[in-house]
């Protein structure tokens, strides 16, 4: 259970002090304007100390590291506000001279805590990781529409959840998903062909991130649940217009981004008439229905296949409504996330044209034109080609060959570390607690930059700010597992501990299929390919615009291979 931050604590403190004070003044002078006005003085002499003494001559964060700035009232929230999310911690991370430890400010003087060297995150996500909780204000919240599924549960309930739910997400099981993830990637190369792809010089761009949200929800779907959402096909339909509204960054989840500054909760809680709120949750309910009824036929039928509702009811650890739970939450968290990266990596392979042809040519020595088997025109232009490795031309295509290839995984790697979907990851202390020597009073927040970390000098070498896929391969060409970094907490886009991740391997194995059968096919171009985009999102960061690109069919290896 989490507990609110101290300012809080602290406000709350005083108008009780002020209010006894009031009544014993009262009871003892019977004069109620004195009271009144001494109630007020205390109330005013505690903010003060509390905004403008505290933070810089009491508290044990106030030798640490600070951003410059920071100006009452808003203090350092005033940069926070200005920049894209996440952004902000980053430069941070990369720029303020720290031992693992940097305090900043928010409104009124509220002390947050940005952690900045794998030690200190070690402390936070592993060796005390059920010292720190997630923020209760936007937890709260989102529990209204997910339910206290995985991502949301806290203490010994997460740690019982995690134990019956791991199984599914095992290598060893996500490898059987892996011909669901390459039929989907088929079918939206399909789909953009009729709908979206040009040929050279014609001029009707499409959004990356529609096709990435379309691909995505339609696997997380049909992996995760057994259903298929066909919004590939047909993103008309009810269902993705419904999904749409959810994980779309309403105003209801904007007050989660306010909640960092101000006590909101409370107010959330009030009977006042959201339209944002109501659409919301309507949203939620007829995806739990869908849910419900796809447990219930499973369970009357008895057919379970092998997506990860069908393996979490087999373990028999979750009753109904938690099993509705965990869906929604792996509707939410695995949907946007992976869509995220895929439009990221559409946006890098644009503007590195070297690279994408690069990935191409490998693809093409092993993947066939339509992903499934060897056609004769195929064969035989491979003999012509020179240096390139002659496939089984008899065998169907087994997707769990892309594990193998190295520039493809250096590719997903490097995305996932360049732009990691969630930027930044929130914690609050639980009790007085150490970081790396120093004492975080309980309820302080703490902060971690993710793509500040994925992309520090210090942990990645000098060239850590450039998308580069060869820092994942070995002078001989073979994948390298580390890209390079001196330590396992650099990476941080699936965080580590056990509160990481617990949808990594799937969520690489998917964006390692999508990438393959997309750049197989096409080449993708930015329609605006000088442009940096504008980025968005309160939990995960996209482009703004949606990216628009153009797809032009590449064409088959041989001595006119264009790419
Ligand atoms: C590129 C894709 C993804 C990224 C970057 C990503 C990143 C993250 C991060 C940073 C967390 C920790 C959040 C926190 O503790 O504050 C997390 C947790 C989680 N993710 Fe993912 N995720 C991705 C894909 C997925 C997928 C595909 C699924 C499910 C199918 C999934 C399910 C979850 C769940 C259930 C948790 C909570 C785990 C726990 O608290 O034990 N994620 N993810």
């Amino acid at each position: 259970m989490s507990i609110p931050r101290p300012t809080y604590v602290f406000a709350l403190k005083f108008v009780l002090f002020a209010v006894s004070a009031g009544l014993v003044l009262i009871s003892l002078e019977d004069t109620y304007t004195n009271a009144i006005l001494i109630s007020l003085a205390a109330l005013v002499c505690g903010h003060i100390y509390q905004i403008f003494v505290y933070p810089f001559y009491f508290s044990p964060l106030r030798h640490l590291p600070e951003p410059q700035g920071g100006k009452f009232p808003w203090a350092h929230a005033a940069i926070l506000g200005k920049v894209a999310n996440g952004e902000a911690y980053k430069h941070w991370v990369n720029s303020i001279p720290n031992d693992g430890l940097i305090r900043f400010r928010v409104l009124l003087n509220q002390e947050r805590i940005l952690l900045s060297s794998p030690a200190a995150v070690r402390e936070v996500l592993v060796t005390k990781c059920y010292d720190f909780d997630k923020d209760f204000q936007s937890n709260s919240l989102v529990r209204e529409i997910l339910g206290n599924g995985l991502l949301l549960a806290s203490g010994e309930e997460h740690k019982r959840q995690k134990k019956i739910m791991q199984p599914a997400f095992q290598y060893r099981h996500i490898k059987d998903l892996y011909p669901v993830f390459w039929s989907k990637a088929l079918e939206s190369v399909d789909c953009i062909y009729s709908e979206g792809c040009k040929l050279p010089g014609s001029k009707t761009p499409q959004f990356a991130s529609d096709w990435t949200a379309r691909v995505s929800l339609d696997i997380i779907g049909l992996a995760g649940m057994g259903h298929d959402f066909n919004s590939i096909q047909d993103p008309g339909n009810e269902l993705f217009k419904t999904h749409k509204i959810l994980v779309k960054e309403r105003p209801f989840f904007r007050w989660m981004a306010l909640g960092f500054y101000v006590p909101i909760y409370w107010f959330f809680k009030l009977p006042i008439p959201l339209a944002s709120k109501k659409q919301t949750r309507d949203a939620a309910k007829v995806l739990r229905d869908v849910a419900r009824d796809l447990i219930d036929e499973k369970n009357k039928d008895g057919q379970f296949g092998s997506d990860i509702l069908s393996v979490a009811m087999k373990s028999g650890g979750f009753t109904n409504d938690e099993l509705v739970n965990q869906m929604m939450t792996f509707l939410a968290a695995g949907h946007e996330t992976t869509a995220v990266a895929l439009t990221w990596l559409v946006y890098h392979l644009g503007k590195n044209l070297d690279i994408q042809r690069k990935l191409c040519r490998e693809l093409q020595t092993v993947i066939p034109r339509n992903g499934k088997s060897f056609t004769k025109v195929e064969r035989l232009s491979r003999l012509v080609e020179r240096n390139v490795a002659l496939p089984d031309y008899n065998k169907e295509f087994d997707p769990l060959e892309l594990d193998r290839l190295p520039y493809l995984n250096a590719v997903v790697n490097e995305i996932l570390r360049f732009e990691p979907a969630v930027p930044k990851i929130i914690r609050v202390a639980q009790n007085d607690v150490e970081i790396c020597g120093t004492m975080i009073p309980k309820g302080t927040t703490v902060m971690m930059s993710v793509n500040g970390m994925n992309t520090n000098k210090d942990l990645w070498g000098d060239d850590s700010m450039e998308f580069k896929p060869e820092r994942w391969l070995n002078e001989h060409g073979e994948a390298s597992n580390s890209g390079g970094a001196v330590s396992n907490y650099a990476n941080m886009t699936f965080i580590h501990g056990p509160r990481g991740c617990i949808g990594k391997d799937f969520a690489r194995s998917e964006i390692l299929c999508v990438v393959a059968a997309w750049y197989r096919r096409y080449t993708i171009a930015l329609v605006n390919a000088d442009d940096e985009p504008k980025r968005t999102g309160y939990l995960s960061t996209r482009p703004a615009d949606g990216l628009e690109v153009n797809f032009f069919p590449v064409t088959e290896p041989g001595t006119n291979s264009n790419c």
